[in-house]
């Protein structure tokens, strides 16, 4: 379903800033794939997922989705395929508009004359439907501002419209690090709850390696811009974070560096 192949990508090639984010990833991921991707600092994990987005250029190497080479496709364009939630909860929502207002605005979402803010009854009844799903309340309060919730409840919200209208694609990345571990958790339940009724294909970056092996169906690991691990099916179910570290050090000969990654 996505395929990747050589995928380089430098940030400020060429000066003596020069780095080399990604170092020719292959990947492919299969539909329905729900990915965890775990890395040290500055591994690339970000990185990859704005690729794939399309956020950043890249310096070589393909990006195929669904047999259609995206390679050259700008960001919006992806972005009909391509749904994102990213770690900042301010991010995924537009905090002056109420909660109908912009669930509105995704359920337009790759459609042309797209932003639009009208709210039509039988939108409102749907929403409010969705939203019962989230089991925060917020059906009741689909006027409401979206600056007046509470950073879980926008990530919440940012999740249910990054899926209203159902992406090929959803890329998670560490969308529940800023939020505290009851809410954090919450949301992981919603995530994998949603991704497992739309049969999402899913790729999530976690900082927490407990979480990675808990989620999804498949794990990689970057660690200078390569994939150096790539487990799935009843592999995955065995491994212990222990175990990750294990594999981290007989591939790279050097104990794994992180100061974000939770260990335990
Ligand atoms: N906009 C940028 N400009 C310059 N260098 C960048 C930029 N974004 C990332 N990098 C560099 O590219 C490399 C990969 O960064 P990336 O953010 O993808 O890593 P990461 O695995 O997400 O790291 P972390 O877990 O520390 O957030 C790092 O060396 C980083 O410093």
């Amino acid at each position: 379903m996505i395929g990747i192949s050589g995928l380089c990508k430098y940030f400020h090639r060429g000066s003596v800033n020069e780095v080399l984010a990604l170092g020719g990833i292959d990947l492919q991921v299969r539909r329905g794939d729900f990915i965890t991707v775990v890395g040290s600092n500055g591994a690339g994990k970000s990185t990859l997922l704005n690729c794939l987005a399309g956020s950043y250029p890249i310096d070589g190497g393909r990006i195929v989705i669904d047999d259609c080479d995206v390679t050259s496709w700008p960001e919006h364009r992806r972005a009909r395929l391509i749904s994102r939630v990213f770690q900042d909860p301010l991010k995924g929502t537009c905090g002056s508009l109420s909660i109908e207002q912009n669930l509105a605005l995704a359920a337009r979402r790759g459609r042309p004359h797209g932003l639009g803010l009208g709210v039509r009854r039988r939108d409102r009844d749907v929403f409010r439907r969705q939203l019962a799903q989230l089991g925060l309340g917020l059906e009741e309060r689909l006027k409401d501002q979206v600056g007046l919730l509470s950073g879980g409840q926008r990530q919440a919200l940012t999740l249910l419209m990054a899926t209203l209208v159902r992406p090929q694609i959803l890329l998670l990345d560490e969308h529940t690090a800023a939020l505290d571990p009851k809410t954090a958790l919450q949301v992981l339940e919603l995530t994998e709850k949603m991704v497992a009724e739309l049969h999402l294909t899913a790729l999530m970056v976690t900082h927490n390696m407990r979480q990675a092996l808990q989620l999804g169906n498949r794990l990689i690991m970057l660690h200078g811009g390569r994939v150096i691990l790539d487990i799935s099916g009843e592999e995955k179910g065995r491994m212990t974070v222990e175990g990750l570290l294990q594999r981290f050090y007989a591939v790279r000969g050097e104990t794994f560096d992180s100061d974000r990654m939770l260990l335990v």
